[in-house]
């Protein structure tokens, strides 16, 4: 598949996302700013990247997700959890970034501060029926089968 991406912002250009090994779902995107940012705890900024994406095939869409070492050991989350990126959006991509820590943190110009997958989507058309062939669960949810 081909993606086709626009460099916002020159500072990118050397550092272009890419996928780290042959087996990478994610490509890190990068905070783009000229100073570092300070995130104080429970803050929350909107973060630029420099870069847009124009997927154009409905059949596809690229989801922002955070880093785990981020996420795990300093708390560094996405304001919206995770960032959906519709296939006709054409601005930039931007990190909500969260820390839901105890601890400020310093986010660095150009730190890799999330990573965006692209992902297939299926765009149903709804038949609208009284009832639903019967299954075994049926309508047992939420813990229904038990802990263990
Ligand atoms: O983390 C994110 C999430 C979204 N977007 C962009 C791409 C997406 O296609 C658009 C709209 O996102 P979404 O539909 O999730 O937000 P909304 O609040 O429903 O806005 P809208 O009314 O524009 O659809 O914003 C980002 O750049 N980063
Ligand atoms: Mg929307």
């Amino acid at each position: 598949m081909k993606l086709q991406i626009k460099i916002l912002d020159p500072k990118i250009r050397e550092k272009m996302p890419s996928y780290a090994s042959l087996g990478s779902a994610g490509l890190d995107l990068r905070a783009v700013m000229d100073e570092p940012l300070v995130l104080q705890p429970g803050e929350t900024k909107l973060i630029k990247t420099g870069l847009a994406i124009y997927i154009g095939d409905p059949g596809y869409a690229a989801l922002i997700l955070p880093r785990s070492g981020l996420g795990h050991k300093h708390g560094i989350v996405l304001g919206n959890l995770v960032g959906l990126i519709d296939s006709d959006y054409q601005g930039e991509l931007m990190v909500s970034c969260w820390n839901r820590s105890q601890t400020p943190f310093t986010i660095e110009p150009m730190e890799r501060i999330a990573q965006l997958v692209i992902v297939p989507v299926v765009q149903p058309t709804f038949e609208v029926v009284d009832e639903f062939v019967a299954t075994e669960r049926g309508t047992d949810g939420f813990g229904s089968s038990g802990r263990h």
